[in-house]
């Protein structure tokens, strides 16, 4: 019952940081230019003073070295000084920057952040339908950016899903990498550019994975003239060969993908696919509780069954900045401890921050107003936890009642649990607006809500029986453009037996499966 994907990729507020490394780092390399300027400088104003004494000897060499001055001087340069040249060539320059840039290393971000961010550009890109060719050049669902990807961004992209097997979707970004390569060619240093070798190779390993040994072969051939010892290449080329010998017609790959149904739900109601609820009405909430009559609340019915609604302007923006600026902050430590401990610690990067509800007047006032918006007792429910997605942020289809009425649970039963009872309800706020993308879906309901800074969420999670509503099952979709951030509070059921008591299920109507 328990989630839970959430996307691991570095959220956007620990990104900020990552700016300011880059700048310092760009700083230290602009310093290097210039000790590397200073050592020129020497050795050229030298090299000019060298050749014209030099040159002086050699027009008339017997003359010049008649004279005891100048073949000793001779000498001695060639036995003092040039050992000196050679010493002075071997020193490296720049040492403090370089020392420098040790120190900032492990700030850098890691393999694995690498990995979940292409894992993130990868969702974004399918589970949105987007053309690849659209997507690399900044255009996204008919919107242009100015940004568009390098060929080496593509090639990461490329590499994480031919190391993960997704060979079809290897072929797709990599096949895009050589003209865009073709492009960047007179712009880029050696030392950073991918080796077209490298890429031909991987796209080729990919269409064979795909069997489509005739696409490979020729890409296995251009790989031979650029590298014709390459073992690995000829041993797959030598198969390749082989296998179009004997089956001429093989049947590619089919697409894996399609066959996953819970992908496929996510995807439907990311992209509005599913059928919508109707006969829904917005109203003012005078009634929950008695300051209503003074303060009414902006309600939504998002939907009937399961119950679901959307308070408008909850959150001021005094509020949100300083939920989201405590939050912010905690993030941004959390990442500099987390190099320090190896890069195990993921898992924090993604988790939200949990904010204690007695933290300050803020968050009581915003307790009493969750008191205003659901009826209930919130002294036993759980901290606000507060997250920040990142690059195709997401969270995947879920529950977020634990299903303790259920028969078949077989999970753990913690002493607490057993105390504050199930999660009876959720309250999501919104913080921010999201430009593209990141919309809460209900995947079995069709119900879509987009974020909208200072709106919240409700649902009641378990039936009036006490079961968990499995029509509850909602995700968060990948964001495409912007900094998602919302803030969860999850209310027990233990507290609330006399305010929504448990009730057996109206004959006909109980939704337990
Ligand atoms: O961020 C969202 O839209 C959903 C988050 C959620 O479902 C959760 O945190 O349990
Ligand atoms: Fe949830």
């Amino acid at each position: 019952h328990r989630p839970l994907e959430r996307s691991h990729s570095l959220s956007v507020v620990t990104m900020v940081p990552l700016l300011e490394l880059e700048r310092k780092l760009i700083d230290n390399l602009e310093n290097y230019t210039k000790a590397l300027e200073q050592k020129l400088e020497i050795i050229r104003s030298q090299i000019t003073v060298m050749r014209a004494e030099n040159e002086k000897g050699g027009r008339n060499a017997i003359p010049y070295l008649s004279n005891p001055l100048n073949g000793f001087s001779l000498i001695r340069r060639l036995h003092v000084d040039w050992i000196k040249w050679g010493k002075y060539m071997e020193q490296p320059v720049g040492i403090s920057q370089i020392k420098a840039f040790g120190s900032w290393k492990n700030e850098l971000p890691t393999q694995l952040d690498l990995w979940d961010a292409c894992a993130g550009i990868v969702r974004i890109q399918s589970l949105y339908n987007l053309k690849i060719a659209d997507f690399i050049d900044g255009c996204i669902h008919g919107k242009q950016y100015n940004v568009s990807m390098s060929a080496a961004d593509m090639f990461s992209v490329g590499h994480h899903l031919a190391m993960k097997n997704v060979s079809s979707g290897a072929v797709q970004w990599l096949q895009e990498v050589p003209q865009r390569l073709q492009k960047e060619l007179p712009s880029i240093p050696r030392h950073l550019l991918i080796a077209e070798v490298d890429v031909l190779r991987l796209l080729a390993e990919a269409h064979f994975k795909e069997k489509n040994y005739s696409k490979a072969l020729p890409l296995l051939h251009n790989c031979l003239k650029l590298q014709p010892h390459d073992a690995r290449v000829l041993r797959l080329w030598k198969s390749t060969k082989d296998l179009i010998e004997n089956e001429p017609n093989p049947t590619p790959q089919e697409n894996k993908e399609q066959k996953v149904p819970i992908v496929n739900t996510f995807k439907t109601s990311c992209n509005g696919l599913l059928e919508k609820p109707t006969r829904l009405h917005c109203f003012y909430n005078f009634t929950t509780t008695p300051f209503l009559r003074l303060a009414p609340l902006k309600t939504e019915q998002i939907g009937l069954k399961p119950y679901v609604v959307l308070y408008h302007e909850v959150l001021s923006a005094r509020e949100i900045s300083m939920l989201m600026g405590k939050a912010a902050q905690n993030m941004k430590n959390t990442r500099v401890q987390s190099e320090k401990a190896v890069n195990t610690n993921r898992e924090r990067t993604a988790k939200g921050y949990w904010l204690k509800k007695e933290s300050n007047e803020m968050t009581r006032r915003i307790t009493r107003r969750i008191v205003d918006m659901t009826g209930f007792d919130l002294a036993d429910s759980e901290d606000f936890q507060v997250i920040n997605y990142g690059i195709g942020g997401h969270y995947s289809l879920h529950f977020d009642y634990f299903g303790f009425a259920s028969s078949n649970y077989t999970g753990e039963r913690s002493h607490h649990s057993i105390v504050l009872g199930d999660r009876i309800a959720t309250v999501l706020f919104y913080l921010t607006d999201v430009e593209q993308g990141g919309a809460t879906v209900f995947g079995n309901v069709g119900y879509s809500v987009y974020p909208q800074a200072g709106t919240a969420i409700f649902w009641y999670n378990l039936d009036t029986d006490g079961n968990g509503d499995p029509l509850t099952r909602h995700a968060s979709c990948p964001v495409v453009v912007g900094s998602k951030w919302v803030m969860t509070e999850w209310i027990h059921e233990a507290r609330q037996i006399f305010i929504r008591p448990c009730l057996p299920p109206a004959k006909g109507t109980s939704t337990k499966s």
